[in-house]
């Protein structure tokens, strides 16, 4: 890791995307379906390699990913480098992008993790991410305010409560944090499935900073029609 601290840090992008998938129950992982003719995993990475902001985008992939070479990545330009050393988990996967980097990046550089599973990622999320976060101490993450009403289960699925929804908003990615603070904090961290968690625990308070419901996880396969919906009626249209 390069410990002088820079004036002016730079901006890594890590995208996880050593995930299986379970939930889609497809034939492949999810990155790999197909969305508007490319890999879902495509389109975000289209969007970060040309990003102002991103100096470097890294994709965590399994070590025994054999789908990433069969596709043709040569227009998202020089930015973009594979990593083929994803874990069990998406934060192992982070944690693991995070070290192979550790020769590149400076202690004060700052790293956006984004779900390879969020393709509809767009120019203006991250651009406010940058704006927003630029002199913050610790970080932050986009993120949307909490619109339903929400009720806790109980083990028959019946309603045991009401819980207010006031002060409640849903993660997003990507997620901002300076080099060194987040490879500290995923290395203490157990059971995290954002790295803004990992963060938390260490005692530290990122910033929510407004993102749009546009910027969707595809997790179940309706996601992945809604996500082509998106990407087709955009048309550049800020929501
Ligand atoms: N061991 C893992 C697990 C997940 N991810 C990545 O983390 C992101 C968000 O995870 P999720 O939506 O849960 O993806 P999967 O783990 O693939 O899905 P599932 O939980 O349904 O199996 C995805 O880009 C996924 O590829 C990863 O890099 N390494
Ligand atoms: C990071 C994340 O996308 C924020 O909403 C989410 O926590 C990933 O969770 P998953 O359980 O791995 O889908």
């Amino acid at each position: 890791m390069r410990a002088m601290q820079n004036f002016h840090p730079r901006h890594f992008a890590i995208v996880p995307a050593a995930g299986s998938g379970s939930r889609m129950g497809a034939v492949r992982p999810k990155q790999y379906l197909p969305l508007l003719g490319r890999p879902l995993i495509h389109h975000a990475l289209s969007v970060l390699c040309a990003s102002p902001d991103i100096d470097k985008v890294f994709v965590v992939l399994s070590v025994d990913d054999a789908e990433w070479s069969r596709h043709d990545w040569s227009t998202l330009g020089g930015k973009l480098v594979p990593l083929f050393c994803g874990g069990a988990t998406r934060a192992d996967s982070v944690l693991g992008g995070l070290r192979a980097i550790s020769g590149e990046a400076a202690q004060s550089d700052w790293v956006l993790v984004h779900d390879a599973a969020r393709p509809c990622l767009a120019p203006w999320h991250i651009d406010k991410l940058v704006r927003e976060l630029a002199h913050d101490e610790v970080g932050g993450l986009l993120a949307v305010p909490v619109a339903d009403t929400l009720k806790r289960a109980d083990p028959q699925r019946h309603v045991a409560g009401t819980v207010p929804r006031d002060s409640l908003w849903q993660a997003q990615t990507p997620q901002m944090f300076r080099y060194v603070m987040l490879r500290r904090a995923l290395q203490g961290a157990t059971d995290v499935t954002d790295e803004a968690s990992a963060i938390e625990a260490a005692g530290l308070r990122p910033r929510l900073v407004q993102g749009d419901a546009t910027n969707l996880k595809v997790t179940y396969p309706l996601d992945l029609h809604l996500a082509e919906w998106i990407l087709q009626n955009r048309e550049g249209a800020r929501p």
